[in-house]
Order: C-alpha cells, then sequence, then structure tokens
C-alpha cells in the first residue's frame, strides 16, 4: 500500500504575511524554537496559523570527544535576528506573547548574569554544555549508585545528559573558573524567558523534566545532599530556581526594553514561561482535532496518541491520567507538558544527526552531493528517490535483509537506558558506489523506526495504551522516515499540514500568557479528546502498511 494523503483543512494565510484584506485584524503571537542546530521564529495568528518564519544557524563546539558546547550570547543574537525578521512589514502592536522553546542545555552565568567557561580553556563564550554531552559519565554512575527516590521519576536512571551529572562535573573540573563564580544556572528554556524578562523563574516543564524537581513536592534537599550538590540547597535553591512556575505562566511585566529594541518587539508585551524543545513539539501536535478521518484514535482518550518530535534526537511523549512507571523511559513527570496529565518521555540521543552522519561520512557522498544539487534535489530527495529506482528491481523489505544497524552510536536513552552502548553495522561489503549508500542510509532509518518501537512496546508493557503516532520536528519533513515510522511500528502516522508544530507550541505558551487563552488547553471537546488553542490544526494523514 502506498502512502496516501489528504489535506484536511486549508492552510490559509501560510508563508505571507496577514494583510488586512481579506482578514480580520487580530493578534499575533511570536513563536521562538532553538533547536540543536539552529534557531526558528514564527509569527502565528489567533487560529494557530503560521504566517511568517525564519531560521539561523547557530554555533556548536566539540573541543573534546564527546564535549558539546554552545554560546548563550550567539544564541540570543540569533533569536533576535528571526524575530526582526519574521516582524518586517507588519503592525508589531498587534502582537500579545512571546513563548520560547528550546533544548535542554545547561547554561552558566556569574552572579551579574555574565557568561562563564564550561570548557578547560577558559572561553566565557562557550558557557553552555549541550543536551548531548557525554562528559559527566562518572558523575552519573555515581549519581545512579545512590538509588536515591528521585531516579523513580526519570525512568530509575538518570541520563548523563540531564543537568545534575553536568552540575557534579563542573564542581569536580572546573571550580575555580565556573564553579565557585556561578550565580546562576539555567536551563537553556528559562535562560531566554529571563534574557526576555529579567525574571529568574524556572518552567516546571525544565525542572520536573531535567532536574529532579518534583511537581507535587519541590527539590529534595536529601538527593543533592547524597551527590555531593549540597551548596546548591543554599539561599533556598537560588542558583538552581527557587520560584517555579507552569509553561505559558506570564513573566513579570513582561518583554523588557532592553529586549524589546534587540528583539524588535514592542516592550511590555507578554512573556511566557517556557517549554523544553520537545514538549513544545508535543503540545503542538498531541491535541489536534482528528474527527472525521476514520483513526482509530478518533474514538480513544488523548492517552492513546504517541508524539514523536524527531530532529538531531527523537523524543517519544506520551501522556497518561496516572503516573506509569517504565523502566528507562524518563518520567512520569507531573505536569510537564499537558497540564494535568502525568508525561513518560522515551528518546533516541540521535537519529537526525545519525542519519547525517552516516550519509555523510561514505565515500559515496561527494557522488552525491554533484547528483542532488544538479538536479535541483536535498541530498535525501535525491536519496529517496534513487531508492525509488532500486525498488524497482527488489521489494523495499528485501533491500536490507543483508545489511543491519544498531542505532546507538551515541548510548541508548530509551528503553535500555545505557550511555556505553555502541553502534554497530553487520553486512558491509567492499562496494563504495551509490546504491551502496542510499541501501545504508535506508537501512538506518529503519534501525531508528525499530528503536521507536522498541520503546513503544516497553512503554505498553508498562501500562501505555497507544495506537497512533504524531510526528513532527526535521526529521518529520522526510517521507522515507515518516513511512517507515507507520511500516515497522505498525501504527498510524499523522503528520500536520503545518510542518513547524514545534513553532505552533511555543506561540501557544505566548497566546496562553497575553490571556487571550485561558490554559495551553484550552478547548474540551469530548470527554476524551481535546484540542489545542489552535483550533483550525490541519492535518495530513499517512496510511500504516503492515508490518515485514
Ligand atoms: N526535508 C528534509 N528531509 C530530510 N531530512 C530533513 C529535512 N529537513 C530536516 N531534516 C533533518 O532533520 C534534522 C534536523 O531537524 P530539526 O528539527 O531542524 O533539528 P533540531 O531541532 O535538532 O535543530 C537533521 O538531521 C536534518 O538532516
Ligand atoms: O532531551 C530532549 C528533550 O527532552 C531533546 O532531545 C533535546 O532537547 C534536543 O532536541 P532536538 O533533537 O530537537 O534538538
Amino acid at each position: 500500500m502506498h502512502i496516501r494523503l489528504h489535506k484536511v483543512k486549508n492552510n490559509k494565510g501560510k508563508g505571507t504575511m496577514m494583510s488586512g484584506g481579506d482578514q480580520e485584524p487580530g493578534h499575533y503571537y511570536v513563536g521562538i524554537d532553538v533547536g540543536t542546530g539552529s534557531v526558528r521564529a514564527a509569527l502565528v495568528d489567533q487560529r494557530g496559523i503560521l504566517l511568517a518564519f525564519a531560521e539561523r544557524p547557530i554555533k556548536k563546539w566539540e573541543p573534546q570527544f564527546n564535549h558539546h558546547e554552545q554560546s548563550s550570547e550567539d544564541i540570543w543574537a540569533a533569536c533576535c535576528h528571526v524575530t526582526k525578521k519574521i516582524v518586517q512589514g507588519i503592525d508589531v502592536h498587534r502582537i500579545r506573547g512571546l513563548g520560547f522553546d528550546a533544548t535542554c542545555s545547561l547554561v552558566v552565568l556569574d552572579k551579574q548574569f555574565h557568561p562563564l567557561p564550561v570548557n578547560h580553556e577558559g572561553d566565557s563564550y562557550r558557557n553552555i554544555i549541550m543536551w548531548l554531552d557525554h562528559r559527566a559519565v562518572s558523575q552519573v554512575h555515581r549519581i545512579n549508585k545512590t538509588k536515591h527516590d528521585v531516579l523513580q521519576y526519570v525512568g530509575g536512571v538518570m541520563s548523563v545528559e540531564m543537568q545534575a551529572p553536568k552540575l557534579l562535573w563542573l564542581k569536580e573540573n572546573l571550580r575555580e573558573t565556573c564553579w565557585d563564580k556561578a550565580g546562576h544556572f539555567f536551563d537553556l528554556p528559562d535562560f531566554l524567558s529571563w534574557k526576555a524578562t529579567g525574571v529568574t523563574a524556572r518552567s516546571l516543564c525544565s525542572l520536573v523534566c531535567k532536574w529532579t524537581y518534583s511537581a507535587e513536592k519541590g527539590w529534595d534537599d536529601s538527593f543533592w545532599k547524597m551527590i555531593g550538590l549540597e551548596d546548591l540547597i543554599g539561599d533556598n535553591y537560588s542558583k538552581i530556581g527557587n520560584l517555579v512556575l507552569p509553561p505559558g505562566t506570564s513573566l513579570g511585566s513582561g518583554l523588557t526594553p532592553e529586549a524589546a529594541k534587540e528583539l524588535g518587539l514592542p516592550p511590555g508585551i507578554a512573556v511566557a514561561a517556557s517549554l523544553i524543545d520537545a514538549h513544545a513539539g508535543g503540545l503542538g501536535v498531541i491535541g489536534a482535532d482528528v474527527r472525521g478521518y476514520g483513526l482509530v484514535c478518533e474514538e480513544q482518550p488523548v492517552t492513546s496518541r504517541l508524539a514523536v518530535i524527531c530532529g538531531t534526537s527523537s523524543c517519544h511523549m506520551g501522556i497518561s491520567k496516572d503516573p506509569i512507571f517504565v523502566p528507562g523511559v524518563w518520567g512520569p513527570y507531573f505536569s510537564a507538558m499537558v497540564p494535568g496529565f502525568w508525561l513518560n518521555e522515551g528518546g533516541q540521543s540521535v537519529t537526525g544527526k545519525l542519519i547525517d552522519h552516516m550519509v555523510q561520512s561514505h565515500a559515496a557522498f561527494p557522488e552525491l552531493q554533484a547528483k542532488a544539487t544538479a538536479r535541483c534535489q536535498s541530498i535525501y530527495a535525491y536519496l529517496n528517490s534513487h531508492l525509488d529506482l532500486i525498488k524497482k528491481a527488489q521489494p523495499v523489505g528485501f533491500l536490507t535483509v543483508d545489511l543491519h544497524v544498531w542505532p546507538d552510536f551515541h548510548g541508548n536513552r530509551s528503553p535500555l537506558a545505557d550511555l556505553t552502548l555502541k553502534g554497530m553495522v553487520t553486512g558491509l561489503t567492499l562496494s563504495q558506489g551509490l546504491d551502496d549508500l542510499a541501501i545504508l542510509y535506508l537501512a538506518t532509518v529503519q534501525a531508528i523506526a525499530f528503536g521507536t518501537r522498541f520503546i513503544i512496546e516497553a512503554m505498553q508493557t508498562a501500562g501505555h495504551s497507544l495506537s497512533t503516532l504524531f510526528l513532527c520536528g526535521g526529521l518529520s519533513k522526510n517521507p522515507l522516515f515518516v513511512q517507515m515510522h507507520a511500516d515497522i511500528t505498525g501504527m498510524p502516522v499523522v503528520l500536520s499540514q503545518e510542518v513547524e508544530s514545534v513553532l505552533v507550541g511555543a506561540a501557544v505558551l505566548g497566546a496562553c500568557a497575553s490571556g487571550d487563552f485561558t490554559s495551553v488547553q484550552v478547548m474540551s471537546l469530548e470527554e476524551h479528546l481535546f484540542i489545542l488553542s489552535h483550533s483550525e490544526y490541519s492535518l495530513t494523514l499517512f496510511g500504516t502498511r503492515s508490518r515485514g
């Protein structure tokens, strides 16, 4: 069976400015999404429709193997650049709110809010330890050996990608140049809302998901004492956050005059407590209105949906009314994504990054680039059409019969929760041509999709009842990636017609903070189906093919 594609609603105004000609003047909201590789901004209207979009790459450093760093100044400058672009030519006084989402990277500032170095070189421009940084291996092993109760709420095992091991690494390795001088440790989403408002409040999303904060009980002093970071308890946790707000809450007096000037927005507009990027994507898609398309999830509670946010990494977000403990899957986190629901977050630490790595490091990559450029196609569009040609000779299921990839090139986040795992490829031959590259690419995509199936099976075994996937993020623009997820999980995959769903999630935060909407979960349609504020959400549906 081939992919079926239904446009179910009009994508009015996409990519254009609302001119006021055929539309009533209304309110606008700005969403800013800081991914691993770039910053994106969008102008979104009251119906959740994206009117303008801009993107800018951000810098990354890898000074040593497994050390990944960024700069908060570089990221803020990119936020300003893209925001100025999307508001060009519009009446900025119609903008009512601003929301940020970002990767869960660790930003370090001194007591005067100046950047501090997180590296042995003492380069304070590089003041961010990125989420995928695996420098704190020894620290996370020691943290896990404590078997402290807070670990139950991160899948039973803390990940090296969370903040506690990174903080301990800074204390043990950069005591004088960083730790002793530090005044503020922020998750990147919270750094951005502080930069915009001057308010140091943290989002419940960041602190619950990455810092062991409990929505019900707050910080646990005994954990920080047990792991040797008792100094963070002082001054009522002022360095890591003592005012914790639900995502979408309006912060202080809104956008400061200084930040307003830098972003090209009016001062005083509402700025929301932020979300981690995967959670903004989850919020952007999980509540979509799918009535009328014959999907099994139409008759099921929202807890039957799994949002999969696929960019550099993939994050698998499933919600439940009661806490579900899934070994090796992060959470359960209360109210960290959808208010009032528990969240489990499965993940694969590198997916887009793995595909890019496999393709770019192959001997036939220069040939691929040259051929794709000659056809004005992206390398992935070219590879997908090349696979279509090969498939004419052999059915797709047979192409990778002898070639298998184990995708844990950066450890396994879920459900094995083992950072020491490595990647593998079996079935290699001496062939180095374009066919070989295309088939290796296919095997990599299939391996990632099997990884998703593995996570889903762990979640189902623990008590989730999942039936439908909702994909978003850069990889959801790749039809092969989407189709393999449908084939290999045996589940239908729903895509939004608005491909920038993560940004819609960020703008929903701004809309909520503005007071124009009462909650990020504003409309209750039926007892078990809700939609977010973007009620005209448009969908593209992909059919399911049977396994094998
Ligand atoms: N049109 C596309 N086709 C195939 N892959 C894509 C496409 N667009 C983006 N990607 C892949 O998606 C990944 C980046 O996704 P994105 O959501 O932008 O990442 P991040 O949020 O981590 O910065 C990269 O691996 C990139 O190669
Ligand atoms: O840990 C995560 C979410 O909890 C994400 O993997 C991290 O934020 C990076 O996201 P992306 O792959 O979209 O850049």
